[in-house]
Parts: structure tokens; sequence; C-alpha cells
């Protein structure tokens, strides 16, 4: 399947100035969708228009009418002129003429209240379709495995959640019901023109396939610019996205101006390729004007002697200098709903390739749920690679018993993060089998396993919100008194009542205010709270003050009590209490044992303590 999503591909792209020193990385991951237009891919959109379509043909009866009142304006019109004012007797009625007049004024309300209903109901059904869109983009993008995040940068998700999306606001709101209301006046229309005059009629009416001829030649040219806009698009949200998350790294390696000249290339060149697209798209507008031109001079030369040979009344004359704007008014919007329909085009094929995307660790279909667990944990010649050629973990076999606490060890790179996304089933195994209480995970639902299983990672994440509710996310359910006790028996609670308003303190992203330590403690209740069999722990790596690194202890412990506990362990305390310690290397696990019997055999382990200096700083 062509998911249309390339790999990610970070470059330093030599621009014209080639290797320049100021070059930064561009990212360049998300190409355009090249296969040539997929009607399937459009047609999607279509099962989220279905649950409106009753909705949507009484908008379209309303409009049946409020057309059939427009085309009929002309009309009356003529008829007046030929029976009221410039009768053949030469009789005159001003009566009648009133009643025309009565008429029209009728037609005219009816349709303004038409109009006004049409466009309250469109939007409304319109903006539910979008809704619907978004929110099954949100699930897909909540659901997708962390393959898929390794892949695609924060800023092109968010493109498709906002910009492309918003593409296809203005085709789903008013596109269907125009186009409706549009192809009813243009047949009410072109069938009162043949019938009154067929010879004339058709004269007026050959312009429009000539302008359709002309507009698929401009369609691909147009479509293929839309495409690279949307790129362009999604370029500088990925930078923003870049831009505001590393403005400490930023600001700490003065590359502010880079980052602005960077901003003003990739933001220069969205502009620029607006420009093209629109200026193509502008293109429609003198080829329509072009033809109401020749329409009126075939009015004008034809017209005229019919009139004066006797074959067509003034009346008639009239009727049909009013069509000509009644008919070429819906080709002008139907023009419109086309260069809508290739924003729309280009902004629903990235958006359904997206939703298409295959989700990676996904449930088996006949997923079962994991009974509550001991916590015995299994690793079976477990073999697991990235991709093709970065093999993480190389034939790992490990049992942890029900309620041990053991420590990962092995220098940056060997693997112990990845052991642990294993365990969660953020990654399923290349090879060999992770089983929980002797059950592959592979054969349960992702919420029976997770929900057993709390992990506090080393980036302590805090979310937009206040203490109580960034603690209360390892457990909705929770009440206050049990956020309290969570915190309380991970040693948090004393600072949380010391912040302004205590547990109602809004944090602000990533929990600006609190120190690392504190943040961690947050973390630590917020995975209490979670009541897991199972507790995984990414030790921090930071330097974290004497005091706090007391509580952090205190807090461990606490944690781990009667629970199978996996540290990714970097701290000396940490690692010479665990009951067993895995030593990683290069993806191997080349040793396990108790602290002592480790040092002992004078392996890499005991080599990998003395170079970190944790012997000389512990004991
Ligand atoms: N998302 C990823 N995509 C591709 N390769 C990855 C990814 N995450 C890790 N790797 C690679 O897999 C290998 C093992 O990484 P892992 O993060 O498990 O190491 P680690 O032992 O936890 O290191 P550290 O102590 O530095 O956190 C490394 O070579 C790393 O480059």
């Amino acid at each position: 399947m062509n998911t249309g999503i390339k790999s990610r591909t970070i470059n330093a792209k030599p621009s014209a100035n080639q290797h320049h020193k100021s070059d930064r990385f561009v990212y360049t991951g998300d190409s355009p969708v090249k296969n040539s237009f997929n009607w399937a891919s459009f047609v999607n959109l279509f099962d989220y228009i279905k649950p409106y379509m009753k909705q949507i043909l009484v908008a379209a009866a309303f409009v049946l009418f409020g057309t059939l009142a427009q085309v009929a304006a002309p009309a009356i019109i003529a008829i007046a002129i030929d029976q009221a004012i410039n009768p053949k007797n030469g009789d005159s009625s001003v009566r009648l003429l009133l009643i025309y007049a009565a008429l029209m004024f009728f037609l005219c309300v009816l349709q303004m209240a038409i109009s006004q209903y049409r466009i309250r109901k469109t939007n409304k059904i319109g903006q539910q379709i979008i809704c619907d869109l978004r929110l099954t983009l949100f699930r897909r993008i909540q659901s997708m495995s962390l393959r898929f995040f390794d892949k695609m940068p924060a800023g092109s998700i968010l493109q498709r959640l906002t910009g492309d999306i918003a593409a296809l606001e203005d085709l789903v709101t008013n596109g269907t019901v125009n186009l409706i209301m549009d192809i009813f006046q243009l047949i009410g229309v072109i069938t009162i023109l043949l019938i009154w005059n067929f010879k004339l009629g058709l004269l007026i009416v050959l312009t429009v396939p000539l302008i359709f001829a002309v507009s698929s030649i401009l369609r691909k040219k147009i479509r293929v610019s839309f495409q690279e806009m949307r790129l362009k698009q999604a370029y500088i949200n990925a930078h923003l996205n870049d831009a505001i998350q590393g403005i400490k790294v930023t600001q700490a390696y003065e590359q502010e101006k880079n980052n602005i000249r960077y901003f003003e290339r990739i933001n220069g060149d969205n502009i620029r390729i607006w420009d093209k697209a629109s200026a193509l798209n502008q293109l429609f507008i003198p080829i329509i004007q072009l033809s109401i031109v020749v329409d009126i001079i075939i009015l004008f030369l034809y017209g005229s002697h019919l009139v004066e040979t006797g074959v067509m009344t003034v009346g008639l004359f009239v009727g049909y200098a009013n069509y000509m704007s009644n008919f070429w008014e819906p080709v002008q919007r139907i023009g419109q709903l086309y260069s809508n329909l290739l924003v729309g085009m280009a902004s629903s094929e990235r958006i359904f390739e997206f939703i298409k995307e295959t989700p990676g660790e996904t449930e088996a279909p006949n997923a079962k749920n994991l009974a509550p667990i001991k916590g015995e944990i299994c690793f079976e010649q477990v073999v697991f690679k990235y991709d093709e050629n970065l093999v993480a973990l190389r034939g790992i076999d490990l049992t942890i018993y029900p309620g041990q606490t053991v420590a990962l060890v092995g220098s940056t790179g060997a693997g112990k993060s990845t052991l642990v996304n294993l365990l969660c089933r953020f990654y399923d195994p290349s090879e060999g089998r992770v089983l929980i209480d002797g059950t592959d995970i592979r054969e349960v639902t992702l919420h029976s396993l997770r929900s057993q299983i709390s992990i506090v990672l080393q980036d302590t994440f805090i979310f937009l919100g206040t203490v109580r509710e960034n603690i209360r996310y390892g457990n909705l359910d929770a009440t206050d008194e049990e956020v309290e006790q969570a915190a309380k028996s991970v040693f948090a609670h004393d600072f949380i009542l010391r912040l302004p308003q205590g547990y109602d303190t809004l944090l602000q992203e990533q929990g600006g205010m609190l120190s690392t330590g504190q943040k961690q403690l947050v973390s630590f209740a917020r995975a209490i709270i979670a009541n897991p069999r199972i507790l995984i722990l990414d030790e921090a790596t930071a330097n974290i003050d004497t005091e706090t690194d007391k509580h952090i202890q205190q807090a461990l412990n606490a944690l781990q009590s009667g629970r199978t506990t996996v540290i990714v362990a970097h701290r000396l305390s940490t690692i010479r209490d665990a009951d067993q310690i895995y030593v990683l290397d290069h993806g191997e696990l080349i040793e396990q044992g108790r602290h002592q019997e480790l040092i002992e055999n004078a392996g890499t382990y005991r080599k990998f303590i003395e170079m970190q200096k944790f012997l000389a700083a512990g004991e």
C-alpha cells in the first residue's frame, strides 16, 4: 500500500549557497502525493457526507424552489414587456404590469427566505461533517504506534488536523448544495433559452464546453501547486513546533538568527507557491469574462436580426439579455467550486492516506482480556529491529519474577529503553515473544495490558492542567482523597501544598514552574494512583539536589513495594538494591546477577560501574 507518508529524512540541505556554514537541518520528509488523482480517495469523503444525506436532500429541495423562483424572474420580465408594456396590439396595461410586479416581489421574497435557510442549514451540515472528520483523524492519531511518530513530525500531523481539514471545510460547507443549486439553475436557464429560440440558445450555450476544455488543461497544474502549498505549510508547522519546543537550546546556542533566516526562507517559499497557485486559479476569471463578451456579441448580432425579422419579440430579446447573467453566474460558481475541489483534492488525499495508515501495533481481532496479573515477565529469544539495518535487541532471554525489582544497566544505546518499550507493547518484537504471567502480550487487549503497567519516563511529561489533574491522569476515576494519598505516599504532598493554589495550581506547558525533581514526584504519584502490578522506571540522569534526591529515593521505595519493578537504572543505590541486574551491551544481554556477584565476576558490569565512577561516589 502506498501510504503516501515517506520516511522522515533530515538533511543538512545545501541551499543555493552550497555548504554555507549557517545551513541548518531541514525537514523534507513529508513529500507530496505523486500518484495521479485518485477519485477513490476523494470518494472517501462521501462516507462522511452520507450520514447527513437526508438533511442535504431537504436543503436541496428548498434549493430547487429557490432556483425555480430565480429562473422564473427574467421570463416574467420578458412576458411583462410583451404583454403589458409593448403588446402586439399596442394596448399597454398598467393593471397587468402591477400583477407581474407583485409576482416578481413575491418571488424575490421567497428566494431570499429560501437562500437564508439554505445558507444556515448547509453551513451547519458542513461544520458537522468537518467535526466528524477531525474526530476520526484525532482518534487515529491517538491509536497510532510509536513507529508512526518516529517518522512523522508533530508539525506535519498538525497541518492535517488544521490546514488540510480547513481546506475541505469550504468544499463540504457550501460546495455540495451550491453545486446542486447551480446545476438546477443551469438546466432551467438552458431549457428556456433553447425553447425560446433553439438556434440562438445553442450559440450562447456552446461557449460552456469550450471553458471546460480549457479548465481541464489548467486543472493538473493547479492541483500540483495546491499540493506543494500544503507541503510548504507542513514544513512551516514542523519548524514552528521545533522552534517552540527547542527554544532553550536555540537561545543557549544563539541560533535565533539562523532560525529566523530559515523560517523566512520556508515562509517565502510558501507565499511564492501560493502566488503561483492563485495566478493559475485567476486564469479562470478572464476566460469566463471573455465568454460573456462573446455571448453578448452573439446576442447583439444574431438576436437583433431575429427581432428585426419579427422572429423574436423585444421582450424575449430582453429576456435573453437577463438570462445571460443567470447563465454565467452558476458557471462562474461551478468554476470556483472546481478550484475549491482542487484544493480539497490535495487535502483529502493527504487526510485519507493518513487515516488509512496502518496503525502498527494493534490488538489482534480475537484479543482477550489479560486477567489481573501476578507480574511475571519473560522475554523469550527477543530480537528487535527499528528498521532492517538497526538491530536494537539481539536474542534477549530473561525472566523477572513477581515482586522482584530489577535494574537494566548498560552504556548509552545498549537497548534498555527498547526493552521497556517492548514490555509496554509500544513496539512488537521482530522475533521472539514477550510474556506476562505466561501470556504473549500480543494476544491481549492493549487496555488490559497497559492498565496493569505504569511507566515513569526520564522526561517527565506534565500536561497543561492543575497538579491534581496531572496526578489523576494515572486513573481518571480517582477521588480527590486518593490523589492526595498518592501524593503523600511519594512525598509530594508537602511541596504541592506550598504551591500558590496547592493541588489546584495550574501547571504551564511541560510543568514550567516545577523543578525537575518535583516533576518526577508528580509523575510518581501519577504512576502509583494507577495501582499497577508492573512498574517501569526510566531513572533520571539529571543531577537533583540531595534533599529532593532523598525524597525521590523514599518515593521510589514506596512505589516499588509489592510490585514487579523494572528500572532503567543510573543511580548506584538503585542498582545495588536490585534483586537482579541485567547488563546490556549493543542489544545483547551479556551479564546478569546481583551487584556483589557481578562485581566479583570482574566483567563488563564492574568496568561499567568503575567507568561511571559510581563506586567512588557511593562507597
Ligand atoms: N525510535 C527509534 N528509531 C530508530 N532507532 C532507535 C529508536 N530508538 C532507539 N533507537 C536505536 O536503538 C538502539 C537502542 O536504543 P535505546 O534507546 O534502547 O538505548 P538505551 O540503552 O536506552 O540508551 P540510553 O541509556 O542512552 O537511553 C540505539 O542504537 C538507538 O539509536
